[in-house]
């Protein structure tokens, strides 16, 4: 028996849960500027298929039996199928915005000069294909008949296609495949096994003579899977193109100096106007290097930044490049006079950056070509140092210099020479290379995300971001202890070591057993009170960095909590590390909790 509500359950049974699962699903990584896009894409998809789907209620091509209908109808469209067009767009770009949220869409950008030749074929190609059936689906129309529905379809969507990836194609193309083919398949193949059920049961169906009688499997006409296919690659095509405008809007600071919270819509046809041959396509390749650097060098923060949009997560990587390459400079020197040359030479560079110095005549990238090797440029040069307070920064270099004084001491087996004497060293150290890192990260996040936020609330953000610092970095030296005794490195104070009864010189002899335990499990809940102390205030982070920056602050403490579990055998067999289930189960707590 047929009910007037038929097609409605379709919606209640298939695509309603989905969407809302999906929603669920995506929920914690969902910022204003996805429901901008997808309404947008909303609109105009509803905006283009209305007409076109009236034509062919009214050309008899396509009924709806009136039994399973429940009635209102805007220009002969049923307001089931005029929801349709609503979910269909939403679920589609769930799919995508889900499956491209690894990305980093700067990378992506090609004009002339950085398009391999495999692309700019491809695009041709791609536009050839489409053109070429538009024009069969014309002809189709034209000679009416059993090819008028698929005629209809093509002759309609194709061209939107054509102009999506007249505008993106490149884009679209270097993106991966799990990026644009899957977000294109999975609802296809959904909507293809649903309307397969709708179909069967008579909601709709496509009136013979206007259709090929051909059918994909079961009942699913070759139409009907044709439309859904052409569809959803219109509605990813219409992602990636509002992705790329947004890449260029974020990437690149010389064309839009001041990016708002959200780019205007202005910025967004600004971002369309532009002449690609204006990408700068050095800071790209800087991108390139810095995206490099974190996924070799952090696990944890490269599974975090993913999680950030926009220019913060650009700058956030730019600094954490900066950061790194600073402390490998010093790292891998092989003398106290090379530390002392790289040291100078960063003091220097931030010099030159902040004017501090009369002799700041030079423009920075004039020094850094002349003070530093290639392969340390491009993380110099594009720190973001304009938005950055200079002070943390020069604190960050004391802190390295701090540590340059274990690989380079005068009498390395006496316990005098070791830089780390008592806990407030411990801190101090703590504070130069890591309470510096979350004060710059908080001032990246107030500048792009809450510019006009209040003094005090700054100042609360700027004291927890340092304490956090410093827990995450006991974290690190708790896990540490054995590859730094290896290196002749001791952070844990001396006076903790003279309570437990050891010298540096038998730490370093022997880094594992009780005792050093024991002065593992003191570090780390002293980092634990510090981070207990300091995640309250992570809630006054503006909404959009909070659940991101809580992710990253948890994805490293559970290296912590990873530490406090472990057996001693784990710890002797190396470096504990957090298991990749535990850590996406640690980012989407973090998440959903913040
Ligand atoms: C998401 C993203 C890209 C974040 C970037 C964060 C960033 C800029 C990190 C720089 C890290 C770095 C190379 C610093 C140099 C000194 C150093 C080595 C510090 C240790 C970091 C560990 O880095 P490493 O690469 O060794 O990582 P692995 O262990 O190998 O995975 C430190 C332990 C310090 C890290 C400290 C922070 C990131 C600051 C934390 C504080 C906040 C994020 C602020 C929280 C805000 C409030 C209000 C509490």
């Amino acid at each position: 028996m047929k009910m007037a509500y038929d097609y409605a359950l379709v919606h209640l049974k298939f695509t309603i849960p989905l969407a809302l699962l999906l929603t669920g699903i995506a929920y914690p990584i969902l910022h204003r500027i996805h429901f901008l896009q997808i309404a947008s894409l909303i609109v105009l998809s509803f905006t283009a298929t209305l007409p076109w789907d009236s034509y062919l209620v009214k050309q008899k091509v396509w009924t709806y039996p009136p039994d399973a209908i429940i009635g209102p109808r805007l220009w002969r469209v049923p307001i089931e199928e005029l929801f349709f067009f609503v979910i269909q767009t939403y679920i589609t770009s769930l799919f995508y915005i889900l499956l491209s949220k690894p990305l980093f869409h700067p990378l992506y950008l090609k004009n002339q000069r950085n398009t391999p030749a495999w692309i700019s074929r491809g695009k041709l190609l791609g536009q050839g294909i489409l053109i070429a059936l538009t024009l069969y689906g014309a002809h189709l129309i034209r000679a009416g008949g059993t090819g008028t529905y698929l005629g209809l379809i093509l002759a309609w969507a194709l061209p939107f296609a054509l102009i999506t990836f007249t505008a993106a194609g490149k884009f679209i193309l270097s993106l991966p495949l799990t990026s644009t083919v899957l977000p294109i398949l999975i609802p296809t193949i959904y909507l293809w096994l649903v309307d397969e059920l709708a179909l069967g049961r008579g909601t709709w169906s496509i009136q013979s003579g206007t259709k090929l009688d051909v059918r994909l499997f079961g009942a699913l006409e070759i139409e009907e899977a044709t439309f859904f296919l052409v569809t959803n690659m219109l509605i990813v095509f219409g992602q990636a193109v509002f992705d790329q405008y947004l890449a260029v809007i974020f990437a690149f600071p010389h064309l839009f100096p001041t990016v708002t919270r959200y780019p205007t819509p202005m910025m967004i046809v600004q971002s369309r106007l532009l002449n690609t041959s204006q990408y700068d396509l050095e800071r790209i390749r800087g991108l390139e290097d810095a995206v490099l650097r974190l996924k070799r060098k952090s696990r944890s923060f490269y599974l975090a930044n993913s999680l950030f949009i926009g220019r913060l997560r650009i700058d956030l990587i730019l600094l954490y490049s900066f950061c790194r390459l600073a402390d490998d400079l010093v790292d891998d020197s092989k003398s106290q006079a090379e530390v002392h040359s790289w040291t100078s030479k960063l003091y220097r560079y931030l010099d030159v950056h902040y004017k501090t110095k009369a002799a700041s005549t030079i423009t920075p990238s004039q020094y850094i070509s002349e003070a530093f090797p290639p392969s340390a440029r491009s993380a110099l040069t594009y720190l973001p140092a304009s938005i950055l307070p200079p002070e943390p920064l020069y604190e960050l270099i004391q802190g390295f210099e701090m540590d340059s004084q274990f690989s380079f001491s005068t009498s390395p087996t006496s316990s005098e020479s070791f830089p780390i004497q008592t806990e407030a060293d411990l801190d101090r150290y703590g504070q130069c290379v890591a309470g510096t890192v979350g004060e710059l990260c908080v001032a990246l996040i107030i500048h792009h995300c809450d510019p006009h936020m209040p003094a005090e609330k700054q100042q609360l953000l700027r004291s927890a971001s340092r304490r956090m610092g410093v827990a995450l970095q006991y974290v690190n030296i708790a896990r540490d202890i054995v590859t730094d005794a290896e290196m002749g490195r001791v952070y844990i104070p001396a006076t903790w070591l003279k309570e437990a009864g050891l010298t540096h010189a038998e730490l370093i002899a022997s880094p594992r057993g009780p005792v050093v335990e024991a002065l593992r499990k003191r570090l780390l809940d002293d980092a634990f009170s510090m981070y207990r102390a300091a995640r309250p205030s992570m809630d006054q982070i503006p909404s959009d960095a909070r659940g991101p920056m809580v992710g990253a602050v948890e994805t490293y403490m559970e290296i912590g909590r990873v530490l406090r579990e472990s057996d001693e055998f784990v710890l002797r067999k190396g470096k504990a590390t957090v298991p990749k289930f535990r850590r996406g189960k640690t980012i989407l707590k973090a998440l959903y909790t913040s």
